[in-house]
């Protein structure tokens, strides 16, 4: 049998305990054939076709980035410290116009690259282009749902329906590439940047065609308070209405969210994904995450894109969640580590509707192995604690993915991280020079 054996670490299980042990893996497959030290296991790991060592370091599923927009990594760092709605319209949008295909795709690259040297196999992305983002998706080996983001507000009607009809097309042309690695969704951005027309005819659609609706919620007080004036109720109701709630549905950011807009959430099945650091740095606001657990939410986390967090690591995103769902919630022993870590990898994968997210016989074979050999990591009272507040990307080793190696001691084998880093310099310069000589 073909198989890839991880030896000599600590495992983190579905049950949140960590134990001595190996993990088995069928290549072929891409599936877990068996973790611990039975003995099928010590058997395959005598045999086995490759091994990864795990010495002194923490196994555990692969992260999933269940929020971004991967391309925009070619803007990271370009404008900073403003709210979401003069961040966009003054700084982002511009940028965006210049933007082309080659573009989002050297912009996709660098941000699996640095997702894979951080641990994260997995993600859901909201742009353009999508086509290049799933050809990258492809050629690094990680897993997807993708989707074409909608806006039809300030675009002539012609537009706006091309807009809708293009995600609705990807969402079916590009479900399954990458041998089944790329899945896809229907991707209005918000509920205030599309019109109620056409956020009911694509959403029918997608529900019609079993299709996942993936969009932008109640993430600052702007986009909440024009829809109560407007109809009367609140935006999850509207989006209630619209027929957008349920599940395979996962809604982004879920900051301005009431009591029973929670309860909406959870008696329909519909996925948060919580963006902190986006979050804070667009001072957007604080998730009540800790009343979503409360209601038995899926609770997913993302970084959003590389232009309000300023980076993909999921390590930060971890950390941040349980330190801003404790100034929420005013209360210290709210959303705590062994939170934040089934948020980044179960709660992804449930949200997403995607393989992987725990290690177990039969799951999907996505891991990273952590190397937890370095001073900001010593001693290990509780290896849980590390993952949720000490570990940061750069502190993972090996990345796996459907079984194969994507990562060997620091090292991306599916891409060459020197030609994406000048590839995507270069992309960004031009890029920001285009934009300067068109205002
Ligand atoms: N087809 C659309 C593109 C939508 S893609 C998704 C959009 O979300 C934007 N975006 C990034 N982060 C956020 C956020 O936190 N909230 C809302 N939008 C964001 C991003 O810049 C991108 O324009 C068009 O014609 O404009
Ligand atoms: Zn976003």
């Amino acid at each position: 049998m073909d198989t890839l054996c991880i030896t000599g670490g600590r495992v983190l299980h579905p049950d949140g305990r960590v134990r001595e042990g190996d993990v088995v893996v069928d290549r072929e497959a891409g599936t877990i054939l068996g973790v611990g030290d039975d003995e099928t296991v010590t058997e395959h790991v005598a045999d086995a076709s490759e091994t990864l060592d795990a010495t002194g370091g923490l196994v555990i599923p692969g992260l999933v980035n269940a929020h971004t927009h991967v391309s925009m990594t070619l803007l990271r760092g370009y404008a900073d410290d403003k709210p979401l709605d003069a961040w966009l319209r003054e700084d982002i949008w511009p940028a965006e116009a210049e933007l082309t295909d080659d573009d989002v795709e050297v912009g996709a690259e660098l941000g699996v690259l640095e997702m894979i040297r951080s641990g994260t196999t997995a993600f859901a992305d909201m742009y353009f282009a999508t086509d290049r983002v799933a050809d990258v998706v492809d050629r690094a080996g990680v897993r997807a749902r993708l989707g074409h983001g909608v806006v039809t507000v300030g675009k002539e009607e012609s537009l706006a329906v091309a807009d809708v009809e293009e995600s609705l097309a990807v969402a079916a042309e590009l479900d399954g590439a990458a041998d089944g690695r790329v899945r896809t969704a229907f991707m209005p951005h918000s509920l205030t940047t599309v019109g109620e027309e056409h956020l009911r005819e694509g959403i029918e659609r997608a529900n019609g065609a079993a299709v996942p609706v993936h969009l932008h919620a109640n993430e600052t007080r702007e986009e909440v308070e024009p829809i109560l004036e407007e109809r009367g109720e609140r935006p999850l109701e509207y989006a209630d209405d619209l027929g957008a709630l349920g599940e395979g549905t996962f809604l982004a950011h879920c900051v301005h969210v009431d009591d029973a807009e929670i309860d909406l959430l959870a008696e329909t099945g519909t996925a948060a994904v919580h963006c902190p650091a986006s979050n804070m740095k667009l001072a957007s606001g604080m998730a009540p995450v800790q009343r979503m657990r409360e209601a038995g939410l899926t609770i997913a986390l993302g970084t959003d894109g590389a232009a309000s967090n300023n980076d993909l690591d999921l390590f930060d995103e971890m950390r941040d969640a349980a330190m801003v769902g404790k100034l929420a919630a005013d209360d210290a022993s709210a959303v705590p580590a062994e939170t934040v870590v089934e948020m980044a990898t179960a709660g992804g994968a449930d949200a997403l509707g995607l393989p992987g997210g725990r290690i177990a016989e039969g799951e999907a074979a996505d891991l990273a192995i952590v190397d937890l050999d370095a001073p900001h990591l010593t001693p290990v009272h509780d290896p849980v604690s590390h993952l949720a507040y000490a570990v940061r990307g750069s502190d993972v080793r090996h990345t796996v993915c459907d079984g194969r190696v994507l990562m060997r001691d620091r090292e991306v084998l599916t891409m060459d991280a020197e030609s994406v880093q000048a590839r995507a310099t270069e992309a960004a310069s031009d890029l920001v020079s285009r934009v300067d000589d068109g205002s």
